[in-house]
């Protein structure tokens, strides 16, 4: 945090785009208006112990100092927009409940955030688990107010965002070849790629529903030899994460198609182009 100010006078800002400034307590939000900040972004966990790791202090302290920020925001006419981490869960915790994420988007939804933004921190949400969060959070939370930040460590940010899409939520964080993460999600990558959301969101005026046989090979070998600088087939790891996440029986053992992906990936000497696989090597 200690460089915003630095970053915020440094670069060249265009009228037509947003620059929310990540303010932890009343100190950033004071700098961050100093530095000319037209909008500012608070952001909470849904996990006590990510919140102690990455703001030093518990949800409800947060809570309280937000709430001071948000004040003196209004003050000022500068709006806030809210972030919820490891909405789907938490590098130290593990699992996280939806009716947690609730609480906190929730509190500060009301507290004055024009936009809350649903976090996946460490990246390691499906389908299924971001459908079931939304689903709670949507009993307190108007949807025009939610935003969904998802991170691709799983390879799943863009079924998640889909997902979050055809429940109406309309606001999409992602970065320029995913970079960004946050230094406290051990092995998380960045966040998903701004290309790579386009490219979806382009492609759905695509029919594909009913799809129910799903190509893809181990590790993500194969591709065509034609289709230059394609990537090799989506991997099975990273399709069966997700048919996992949303509840559906395929009656594989994962941990043995990453074994099997692992084996011919060093027969091959080359990397796993499959992100559960990574992910799990790495945690
Ligand atoms: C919040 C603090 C500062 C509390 O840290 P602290 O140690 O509890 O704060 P403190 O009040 O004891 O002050 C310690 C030092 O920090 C300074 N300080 C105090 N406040 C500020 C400030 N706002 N800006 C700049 N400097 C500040 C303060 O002046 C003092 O400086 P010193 O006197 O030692 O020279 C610290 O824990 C911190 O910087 N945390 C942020 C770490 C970080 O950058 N995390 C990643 C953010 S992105 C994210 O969270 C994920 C998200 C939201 O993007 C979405 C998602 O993926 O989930």
């Amino acid at each position: 945090m200690a460089d915003h100010t630095a970053v915020l006078t440094g670069i060249k800002r265009s009228p037509d785009v947003r620059y929310p400034v990540l303010t932890p307590n009343i100190q950033g939000f004071q700098a961050a208006v100093a530095a000319g900040a037209s909008e500012v972004a608070v952001f909470a966990s849904a996990s006590e112990t990510f919140s102690w790791k990455n703001i030093n202090c518990s949800i409800e302290e947060s809570l309280e100092r937000f709430e001071q920020v948000i004040r003196a925001a209004q003050q000022e006419g500068i709006p806030v927009r809210g972030y919820v981490s490891c909405a789907l869960g938490c590098p130290y915790e593990g699992p996280v409940k939806p009716s947690q994420v609730t609480k906190v988007a929730k509190c500060l939804f009301e507290l004055g955030c024009y936009e809350l933004s649903l976090g996946d921190t460490i990246g390691l949400g499906t389908a299924g688990s971001m459908a079931e969060m939304l689903r709670d959070v949507l009993t307190e939370v108007p949807v025009r107010a939610l935003a969904v930040h998802c991170h691709d460590t799983y390879g799943q940010a863009l079924p998640n965002i889909l997902i979050a899409l055809q429940m109406g939520v309309s606001v999409v964080d992602c970065s320029v070849a995913g970079l960004g993460g946050c230094p406290f999600a051990k092995g998380a990558s960045g966040n998903v790629a701004t290309e790579d959301v386009l490219y979806m969101l382009h492609g759905l005026g695509i029919e594909t529903m009913g799809v129910s046989v799903v190509d893809c090979s181990v590790a993500g070998l194969g591709g065509c030899p034609f289709a230059k600088g394609a990537s090799g087939n989506v991997a099975t790891e990273d399709v069966l994460y997700m048919l996992h996440g949303l509840g559906i029986e395929t009656g594989v053992d994962l941990l043995k198609v990453i074994e099997a992906g692992e084996f011919i990936c060093q027969a091959l000497r080359r990397a796993s182009s499959s992100k559960v696989s990574r992910a799990i090597k790495n945690i």
